[in-house]
């Protein structure tokens, strides 16, 4: 018998939110081309050669709105996977209150602060909603998410906490 498996190949991402000093406040950015156009979301993008993820983070958020962080917190690993394509989107999350520069519109995104009692959840990506409790309560975490090919539907999310950042890497979400 021959056993197919698909294998999954993994692209590294980050994703950046920036709070206001009592988190009341998020930046978010409508993405105003390439994937996942038309939503708001935080800053972020591929890792590229030769930086650290953290690094990725830092230059992808000065790229998309100008704003230089003082210092990242790292939050959670969140994985994509969508039904017949083998690339796993691993995306780093960190959050920053500490950003100075000037906010501007760039060419990928259009900047605004958002309550985050109120996010533009019918204009984010699916998944928000279901992960924005625990990044709001302060946990750390690392979720996998099952997309359909049509980018819009959930089939299914794992998730596990970790009490830690150190502890993020060690979590396997298949056991
Ligand atoms: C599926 N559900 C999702 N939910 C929440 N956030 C998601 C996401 N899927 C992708 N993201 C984020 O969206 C950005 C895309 O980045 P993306 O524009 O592709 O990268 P980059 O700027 O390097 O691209 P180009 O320079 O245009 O090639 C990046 O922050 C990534 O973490």
């Amino acid at each position: 018998m021959v056993e197919i498996v698909e294998q999954e190949l993994h692209k590294l991402y980050t994703l950046v939110y920036v709070l206001n000093k009592d988190k009341t406040k998020i930046l978010l950015g409508l993405k105003k081309r390439g994937f996942g156009k038309g939503r708001w979301n935080g800053f972020g993008g591929k890792v590229e050669k030769g930086e650290t993820i953290e690094q990725g983070a830092l230059r992808e958020l000065k790229e998309e709105s100008n704003l230089d962080a003082k210092n990242l917190e790292k939050k959670g690993v969140i994985y994509f996977k969508f039904e017949g394509d083998p690339v796993i989107m691993d995306v780093h999350l960190y959050t920053t209150t500490d950003v100075s520069g000037d906010l501007i519109e760039t060419d990928e995104m259009l900047p605004k602060w958002y309550n985050v009692s109120d996010l533009p959840y019918s204009s984010m990506w699916p998944d928000d909603p279901i992960w924005h409790p625990w990044f709001f309560e302060g946990k750390i975490f690392t979720v996998k998410f099952f997309f359909k090919a049509d980018l819009e539907t959930i089939t299914g999310y794992k998730h596990k906490f970790a009490s830690s950042v150190s502890e993020l890497d060690a979590i396997n979400l298949d056991s």
